[in-house]
């Protein structure tokens, strides 16, 4: 059988890479040498989107627009849902057609303070299905890539989810996100303290949802779960997740519902075990979708 959307899944491996090269050599430049990251004074320039704590700079809008050009020159008539073009004003539908999902800087913060976890995520989907899914983790040099039904790879070596099904045993990876309303803050702080006090062995964040997806799809911790992320930071880390063994939820009820990519919430764990308990230890409020018009 033909296999449709393998040259796209290349492709987005090379444009990953590539975007991954630009972010990283800034990093790092901001990390080792001082004269240079002088000279570079506009291109460190920090501007903010939906909080003060909610960043963006120069380097996240070009790498973007270099993922988006490469794929619109190789495949012009696909759509785009891409963080920094949906922050300008595009729209933010998840259609039947195929759709490349962009998040260029995954740890926009960390990338800002040399904090070393940054990843470029690009996810795929067509007919609102995650196809495949490509983290590449810039400053660790490690490419995350999973096609559906074909399995998890972190550099071609197959990934495994945790076979730990006892929370209590486990490592759980969450963020506190970008918002700082002191009541969202409250209902995420009640979550962590239920979660921590299960007692779970650790908690920990690498500040990037799609890097903290790809260590559950590692077997490095149990779960991950978030309330406040979008589609961009999810798409391609949740596809790695399952097809790695992993399970994806909503945070809904007692079994937490399907995963929506639009609804903001996720938890992404090895065993249906642990990410139900998990949904019931969590405050689960509703940010709006990332597919409501007026959000912005
Ligand atoms: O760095 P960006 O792409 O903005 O994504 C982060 C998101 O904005 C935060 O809310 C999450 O807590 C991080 O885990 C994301 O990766
Ligand atoms: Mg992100
Ligand atoms: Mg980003």
């Amino acid at each position: 059988m033909v296999d449709v959307w393998q040259t796209a899944m290349d492709h987005a491996v090379g444009a990953a890479r590539r975007a991954g090269q630009v972010c990283c050599s800034g990093a790092l430049i901001r990390c080792v040498d001082q004269v240079v990251r002088e000279a570079l004074q506009d291109d460190r320039k920090v501007m903010t989107k939906s909080s003060s704590v909610d960043l963006v700079t120069q380097t996240d809008q070009k790498v973007e627009q270099l993922i988006i050009q490469s794929v619109k020159e190789k495949f012009p008539t696909h759509r785009f849902i891409g963080e920094e073009s949906v922050a300008a004003g595009e729209s933010c539908v998840l259609t039947d057609a195929p759709t490349w999902i962009i998040d260029p800087i995954d740890g926009t913060t960390n990338f800002v303070h040399a904090f070393p976890f940054v990843a470029v995520s690009i996810g795929f989907s067509v007919n609102k299905q995650v196809e495949f899914g490509v983290v590449f983790s810039c400053l660790e040099d490690k490419m995350f890539t999973a096609r559906r039904g074909k399995g998890a790879f972190c550099d071609g070596e197959p990934l495994q989810v945790s076979d730990q099904e006892d929370i209590k045993q486990s490592i759980i990876a969450t963020e506190f996100g970008s918002s700082r309303d002191p009541e969202a803050v409250d209902r995420i702080f009640s979550s962590l303290r239920n979660v921590l006090c299960i007692p779970v062995h650790g908690v920990r964040g690498a500040g990037t949802a799609a890097i903290n997806m790809c260590l559950v799809a590692s077997g490095c911790v149990e779960a991950y779960y978030e309330i406040g992320i979008h589609v961009w930071d999810i798409a391609a880390g949740s596809l790695i997740v399952s097809e790695a063994g992993g399970v994806l939820m909503d945070v809904d009820g007692k079994d937490g519902g399907p995963l929506d990519l639009m609804s903001r919430r996720i938890v992404a764990a090895n065993s249906r075990t642990i990410a139900e308990r998990i949904v019931r230890e969590i405050d689960a409020f509703g940010p709006p979708r990332d597919d409501e018009p007026l959000r912005r």
